[in-house]
């Protein structure tokens, strides 16, 4: 249902210095997974993420959704199919908004409105059927500015956000890295029951190689824009990573 093909990306440093982050690069990714992308620092896992969601524009190769051609489609356009949940809640909350304005923008996505006519009580009342349902108690803080939340209640309600328009592919982009252990585990675990219920194909980039594992079927490692690792994620172990991983690096240095 995803199709990358010959992706090319570089990004012009100075007037001498081209990097080229991906070269020819492949990927097919099936309906109704959820795909982890790993990988050290630089190795364009979110450039990756950019490219899929119209963040950036890709040099050459295409991008295909569904079997649409949305390599050239503008990000506002793709965003009515891709959602994306970010590291920095900022960049898919309005922290100055309560948590019922956001829902209600995420309700609106795509469509010319006007805030105050939006929150009608019977939208209210999904809203917090929708809250309710995600069971963190966030349906007693619908009047309470998004930034007053604790970062796993923030993550909760970007998650949510993302899933309410029942988008075809969404993209998680290290989204629980800022927060403490236990607030990581109880928003991967409402990232697993969203995504089986809605049946949202996902892309999952995370630096936490065992939280990869456990909550993905595929997994998928990239070392300078390049797959080196691409096996179900119940047939790979840990230890099996860092090992390939650590061979991977010192061949690149040998050679
Ligand atoms: N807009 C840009 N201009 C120039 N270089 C960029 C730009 N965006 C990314 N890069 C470079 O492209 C490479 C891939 O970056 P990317 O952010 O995709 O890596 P990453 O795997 O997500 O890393 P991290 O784990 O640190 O987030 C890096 O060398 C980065 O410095």
């Amino acid at each position: 249902m995803l199709e990358i093909k010959k992706l090319q990306k570089s990004f012009n440093l100075d007037r001498d210095n081209i990097l080229v982050v991906f070269d020819e690069f492949n990927l097919k990714i099936k309906a109704n997974t959820t795909t982890a992308i790993i990988g050290p620092n630089g190795c364009g896992k979110t450039t990756l993420l950019n490219l899929i969601s119209g963040n950036e524009k890709a040099d050459n190769g295409n991008i295909i959704l569904n079997g649409i051609d949305i390599t050239n489609e503008a990000e506002e356009k793709r965003a009515t199919r891709i959602s994306r949940v970010h590291q920095d809640p900022s960049k898919s909350v309005s922290l100055n908004l309560t948590v019922l304005e956001n829902l209600a923008l995420a309700d609106k996505k795509g469509e010319n409105f006007t805030l105050n006519k939006l929150i009608r009580k019977q939208k209210k009342d999904r809203y917090i059927e929708i809250l309710k349902s995600f069971n963190i108690g966030l349906e007693n803080k619908i009047n309470e500015k998004v930034k007053f939340l604790s970062g796993g209640q923030r993550q909760s309600l970007s998650l949510i956000m993302a899933c309410m328009k029942n988008p075809k592919l969404l993209l998680l982009d290290e989204h629980t890295a800022a927060l403490d252990p236990k607030a990581s585990a109880l928003v991967l675990e409402k990232t697993r029951d969203l995504i089986q219920k809605n049946k949202i194909t996902t892309l999952m980039v995370s630096h936490n190689i065992r939280d990869a594992l456990r909550y993905s079927d595929r997994i998928i490692m990239l070392d300078s824009g390049r797959i080196i690792i691409d096996r179900p994620s119940l047939n790979i172990k840990e230890s099996e990573i860092f090992d390939i991983y650590k061979e991977n690096l010192k061949e690149r240095f040998v050679s």
